[in-house]
């Protein structure tokens, strides 16, 4: 048997991930076409790597069917309740730094605070007959937030991608979604709210606490750890 790495399948993360694991001395590579999902490692022996997408990363090391994986904090907090019961942070691997934050319209001159919105919040109910609409898909990580901040009056609606999007297109008022350089929120009309940052998140190695570590399993992990060890 061998232990598992779990690695985002495409785009920014699998390749910055690609480059963090060489530097170690731990070559990762896609086999195959283009489009099939195989991959091959070399430097550490009984060691496999399994790609999937960013966002199931966390549900496969907490199913224990992967021992190590790489993911945004922001994914493994969202998806798994208690994540340190289930997963352990390894390594921090200093890309993929995104902030989970709320914005509003901008032309909502009123609100840039978290009270602005709750004022907004109970006036809007009132005046619609509805409750505010928040979209995002991370929705256990913006309740939490706003039930600690005493916002209650809004209603969330899942948008798994384009996020931004949902205010012009009047399926929600604001967002709460992941921002980088702050272009998409700009290009979108949004503003942040001044105290609304929800979570800071980068891209993180897991290390699955349910999974079981067969003797050669380990031997690949205490590997890994000690390449990573002369890296520091
Ligand atoms: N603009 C960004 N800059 C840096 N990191 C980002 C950015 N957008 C998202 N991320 C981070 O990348 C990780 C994966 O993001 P996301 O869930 O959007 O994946 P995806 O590319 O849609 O993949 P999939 O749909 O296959 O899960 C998350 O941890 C997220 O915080
Ligand atoms: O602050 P910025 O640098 O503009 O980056 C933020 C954007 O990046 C992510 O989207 P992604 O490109 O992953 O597409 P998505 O809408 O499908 O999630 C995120 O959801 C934002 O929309």
């Amino acid at each position: 048997m061998s232990l598992k790495l779990g690695v985002p399948s495409k785009g920014r993360l699998m390749e910055k991930t690609f480059d963090w694991f060489a530097k170690r001395g731990v070559t990762l590579s896609r086999t195959g076409s283009d489009r099939e999902y195989a991959g091959a490692v070399e430097g550490v022996a009984n060691m496999e790597l399994v790609l999937l997408s960013a966002g199931e990363i966390p549900r496969e090391l907490a199913a224990g069917r992967i021992h190590l994986g790489v993911t945004g904090t922001d994914l493994v907090q969202e998806k798994l309740p208690r994540f340190e019961q289930q997963v352990e942070s390894l390594a921090k691997l200093g890309f993929g730094h995104a902030d989970l934050i709320l914005a509003v319209p901008q032309f909502w001159l009123d609100v840039d605070t978290l009270d602005d919105l709750d004022a907004a919040a109970s006036a809007f109910r009132a005046q619609h007959g509805h409750r505010l609409r928040i979209a995002t898909k991370y929705h256990r990580l913006v309740r939490e937030f706003l039930t600690d901040a005493g916002v209650a009056d809004y209603q969330l609606v899942d948008s798994q991608g384009a996020t931004e999007g949902t205010v012009k297109n009047e399926t929600a008022e604001m967002v709460a979604d992941i921002t980088s350089t702050g272009e998409t929120l700009r290009a979108n009309h949004l503003k942040l709210l001044a105290d609304g940052l929800v979570l800071k998140s980068q891209a993180t190695l897991w290390r699955s606490r349910v999974a079981k570590y067969r003797p050669d399993e380990k031997a690949a992990l205490n590997t890994l750890l000690d390449l990573m060890e002369g890296r520091k």
